[in-house]
């Protein structure tokens, strides 16, 4: 049985899958050729060479997997796994306007739609999930980068402080902590750390633990989602997305009129709680609704994106 959180009512807008907006949930990979975006505004490229006699250009490390199951807590090893979801449209619920506490995104009325003929639908988001140990990675099949009537979107949250997600649920956070004790009071340990090393003469401080990590990939904590600042992005058919370990995420969402098929690459060890986590989240006694992702889409089916960058109010 999944935990579950009282949640606030809150509307959120639909944002572009960016790799600097989405950058401390995880990794956008895409041939930044293809990017919608002024290269301005792209970040900086992954490195490349020349590959295969020359025909190809290789982009390296263009996402960071990363497998952190040595601090589960039944130490059981993970291996690497594909698996595929075939993920079908999701049911969407016509508009309507609501009292919804504005999102992270301030007073903008998002609620109003001024934009003329634009669709709206409202998307309830009902269960978030997290791999603690591991990131996963998303790769669409068969999408292309201008599809119009099928699209995904892909729901993140920032980890609240342990201390506010214990408030919420009454109990200790379902989250399998490291035995930190016995590693930072064993003899080679202590003399590790020492400078300069009795191993090997360093004197510069030793990284910590998960300094070399990529920022999204670093060990999350155990609190439960921050649902006041959840985040909602819209996808094209040219871009996979690496949940980095630990991110609360919702099920995959596709919007449109066909499945997506995804190739998913992730670690597991086939223990439940440390392989997925989830948490229900039920409106709370004086919500009138719980999160909605408020998705508008143009005449012909195409998720229009309201928010940050590239978005219709960024143009105004
Ligand atoms: N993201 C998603 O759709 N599903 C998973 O993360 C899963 O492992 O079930």
């Amino acid at each position: 049985m999944p935990t579950s959180m009282p949640c606030p009512s809150i509307r959120i807008p639909v944002e572009l899958l960016t790799q600097s907006s989405f950058s401390q949930f995880g990794t956008v990979i895409e041939n930044p050729a293809h990017s919608p975006l002024p290269p301005s505004q792209r970040g900086p490229a992954p490195d490349a060479v020349s590959a295969n006699q020359g025909s190809a250009i290789k982009l390296l490390d263009v996402t960071h997997p990363s497998n952190l199951y040595s601090l589960a807590p039944s130490k059981k090893p993970a291996k690497a796994v594909m698996n595929m979801f075939i993920c079908s449209p999701r049911e969407l619920r016509p508009h309507e306007p609501s009292e919804s506490m504005p999102s992270s995104w301030g007073d903008l009325d998002f609620d109003e739609d001024d934009y003329g003929n634009n669709d709206r639908a409202l998307l309830d988001v009902s269960i978030l999930e997290r791999h603690p140990f591991t990131t996963q990675t998303f790769i669409p099949m068969g999408l292309s980068a201008t599809e119009r009537h099928t699209q995904y979107l892909v729901i993140v949250a920032p980890t609240l402080p342990a201390a506010a997600s214990k408030r919420h649920t009454g109990r200790p956070p379902p989250y399998p902590t490291p035995d930190v004790k016995k590693r930072t009071t064993s003899i080679k340990d202590i003399f590790a750390r020492a400078r300069p090393s009795p191993f090997t003469n360093e004197a510069a401080p030793p990284p910590p633990q998960y300094s070399r990590l990529h920022p999204s990939a670093r060990p999350k904590g155990p609190g439960l989602p921050d649902l006041k600042n959840l985040r909602a992005f819209v996808a094209s058919g040219n871009q996979a997305v690496t949940y980095g370990a630990g991110t609360w995420h919702a099920p995959m969402v596709v919007i449109g009129q066909r499945p997506i098929d995804f190739v998913v690459s992730q670690f597991a060890n086939g223990v439940g709680m440390e392989d997925c986590q989830e948490v229900e989240l039920m409106a709370g006694r004086n919500a009138e609704e719980g999160v909605v992702v408020m998705v508008d889409s143009d005449s012909s089916g195409k998720v229009i994106v309201k928010a940050g960058v590239g978005s219709v109010m960024a143009k105004l």
